[in-house]
């Protein structure tokens, strides 16, 4: 379990990022992380990871103390990071002097994540593309076998079947013992492959909830003219149209729409949230 508590933290003085932030994670489940530009996502995850120690607050990783950074930990998490810069070696350099850091790295697991990408193994990395690099280094963070695994943005620079294969690859990676954090913007590339939808904003948790609980509470709906605006929680134009949330009465789980969820909770969190019993959320 990865746990963050009572987290204070700030970049500045006088100018706090988190102030007394909660959070648990458990094994078994993909994480999506919302929020938008400078909301805190980064900063939230290099917190998990020990890159960056609390000023208050502790923050937990499968029994560690993450600002320890003991290696029995760090051999348990990989971070994919949205910037990286990759050394001008082989791939099989770089996987021969890296992958000793992490005990379970599975070779066998790597080609195999690799061939599912389309990505020629003998490749060198300062030549591959911007996606090819991400892809390389999603491939690379799945056959260390951490049971913590944090992606920033992984589908950012990928084409469209890359996507795809994404979410089959990540889907497929998921185990009873890991975590596996995806912070994104395109939250659509989210859909069907996050079981919880956790949102930041200015350094806040303003939403946390599963895909079961939002699908069982809220309905999407893409044509909501005529109805009446005490009804509706959310509501955007879409192409002429009203589209937006309402309560899911119907009984049914339906699709869920992250764009228009994200919308919702960013233009008023109280109203998505109040659909939601209140003790399932934390502000
Ligand atoms: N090294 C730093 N020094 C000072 N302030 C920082 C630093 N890194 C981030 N910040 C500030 O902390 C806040 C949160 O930044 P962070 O990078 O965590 O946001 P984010 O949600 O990941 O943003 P984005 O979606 O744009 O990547 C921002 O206001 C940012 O300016």
């Amino acid at each position: 379990m990865i746990k963050l508590n009572g987290v204070d933290f700030r970049y500045k003085k006088n100018k706090p990022l988190f102030e007394n932030l909660n959070l648990t994670l458990q094994p078994g489940f993909i994480y999506g992380l919302l929020g938008k530009n400078g909301a805190g996502k980064s900063s939230l995850l290099k917190l998990i990871s020990g890159m960056l120690f609390p000023d208050s607050g502790e923050a937990s990783v499968f029994g560690f103390d993450a600002t320890a950074r003991k290696p029995a930990m760090l051999q348990d998490i990989y971070l994919v990071p949205e910037e990286f810069n990759l050394p001008a070696i082989s791939m099989a350099t770089y996987v021969k002097t890296t992958a000793v850091f992490y005990e379970k790295f599975s070779h066998n697991q790597f080609s195999a994540y690799l061939a599912e990408f389309e990505l020629a193994d003998d490749a060198k990395l300062s030549t591959l593309s911007y996606g090819q690099k991400k892809k390389f280094l999603i491939a690379f963070g799945l056959a260390t076998n951490a049971r913590l695994l944090i992606l920033d943005e992984p589908t950012n620079g990928l084409d469209i079947p890359s996507k795809s294969q994404f979410r089959k690859i990540m889907a497929s990676a998921l185990d009873e013992e890991k975590v596996i954090v995806i912070s994104t913007h395109q939250v659509r590339d989210l859909e069907n492959l996050i079981d919880t939808i956790v949102v930041l904003e200015n350094g806040k948790i303003i939403f946390n909830q599963s895909i079961a609980a939002i699908s069982e509470r809220l309905a999407f709906e893409y044509n909501l003219n005529g109805l009446p605006n005490e009804e509706i929680i959310y509501a955007e134009e879409l192409h002429g149209r009203k589209a937006g949330i309402v309560r899911n009465i119907s009984g049914l789980d339906g699709r869920v729409d992250m764009e228009l969820l994200f919308n919702g909770i960013i233009k008023d969190a109280g109203k998505v949230n109040g659909q939601f019993a209140p003790h399932q959320y934390e502000v």
